[in-house]
């Protein structure tokens, strides 16, 4: 996915800063936070145990650590549940806000994106945001999906994913989320972690040595498989955008702007309202994928995030978009090189009709496909 640095030397907040700020981090170094226990449990409070910030550092030394790190009883923890009815027990283990612990490897509990926040306290909302919202919803459900011509090889697909599909994707991954191979909170040797939850389908990406295997290094756990129903719904973008290409002045074919392609990986990445992504490049996939600039095909859920874009780590000269559940973005061709990141999620953007359906965590879901 990113490239690949050597991993940071140690656990000082200011020297990996400095070394973000020298663009010298991989990307999910971008995203640390070195969080203290007070400021967790006040997040905790605002947001739940859901949160993807950071836990509280790790008094183990960096070589006891392994990498990522899944924690197994801590405020970012979700419930040790598979189905509704083990919540109960997550009950009975008493985990609340104020319980800091930092993960193992071992005993690793799955992080489930959907249920109700036990920390979170339930504000009637106003007229205003009533309002707001029912706006939104008929806006979206009489607007059909929309493409824009971003830049050469990127394209973007406005509420391309379908009410009826948002839910179905979120329910598959949130029923391999909490699985073998499921979601866990990627880290560094020296215990940090990072602001986001990830899985990977098909093959496994390992942040730490920015590389992809057939199985998880920290648990041996087998990536499980890309679902049918996504492969098809990617295989239907890259094809709208194929039409949306050929109908574009000065674009004679559409498959040597964008090439077609089959994914054998899937990343999935869900950003509570403080979760971000530092501005980086996929191009751990195979020399031949990369070269042939077969594309990334992103999709969002959620709350929308500020995605940003451009030529170069800087943030300052990156374009910007906002990207909305059920949008999908594609880059490939000459834009497959391109540097992006997700700058913010913003809060309470989901619609209150796909939160409601599908009972997504307050946040985003992200799931990037690639072919190694
Ligand atoms: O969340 C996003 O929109 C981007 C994710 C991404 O860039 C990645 O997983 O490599
Ligand atoms: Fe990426």
């Amino acid at each position: 996915m990113a490239e690949k640095t050597p991993p940071p030397p140690s656990s000082s907040s200011n020297r990996r800063k400095a070394r973000a700020a020298r663009g010298q981090l991989p990307l999910l170094d971008l995203v640390y936070e070195n969080t203290k226990v007070q400021e967790k449990s006040l997040e905790c409070r605002k947001e739940g145990p859901w949160s993807s910030s950071p836990s509280a550092s790790s008094n183990k030394s960096p070589l006891q650590m392994v990498t990522p790190v899944q924690p197994t009883k801590s405020v970012d923890s979700p419930p040790q549940m598979v189905a509704s009815v083990q919540l109960s027990k997550y009950d009975s283990l008493g985990t609340s806000c104020a319980n800091v612990s930092v993960g193992s490897n071992s005993g690793a509990a799955p992080f489930d994106i959907c249920g109700d926040s036990k920390c979170s306290v339930n504000v009637k909302p106003s007229l205003l945001e009533i309002n707001r919202e029912k706006r939104r919803a008929k806006e979206r459900s009489n607007s059909v999906a929309q493409l824009q011509h971003l830049r050469p090889g990127m394209v973007l697909l406005k509420n391309f994913l379908k009410p009826d599909d948002q839910i179905e994707i979120i329910n598959l991954c949130r029923e391999v989320g909490v699985g073998k191979g499921g979601f866990y909170t990627p880290g560094y040797r020296d215990g940090a972690k990072l602001s986001l939850r990830m899985m990977c389908l098909g093959k496994d990406w390992n942040p730490d040595s920015s590389s992809y295997g057939d199985v998880r290094a920290f648990d041996g756990a087998e990536p499980p498989e890309i679902p049918e129903k996504f492969k098809e719904l990617v295989q239907g973008a890259i094809g709208a955008s194929h039409e949306f290409l050929k109908g574009r002045k000065g674009t004679s074919n559409p498959s040597v702007e964008l090439p077609p392609m089959s994914p054998d990986i899937c990343i999935v990445n869900f950003y509570t309202s403080r979760g971000r992504l530092g501005l980086h490049q996929d191009k751990d996939e195979s020399q031949d994928s990369l070269t042939k600039g077969l594309p990334v095909v992103s999709f969002s859920l959620g709350d929308t995030a500020e995605f940003l874009y451009g030529d170069s780590r800087d943030d300052t000269k990156a374009s910007k978009v906002d990207l909305e559940t059920g949008d999908v973005l594609i880059f490939g061709g000459e834009s497959r090189r391109i540097f992006h990141g997700v700058s913010q999620i913003k809060p309470k953007t989901a619609p209150k009709w796909l939160t409601d359906k599908s009972n997504l965590q307050p946040g985003r879901l992200n799931l990037t496909f690639r072919k190694y």
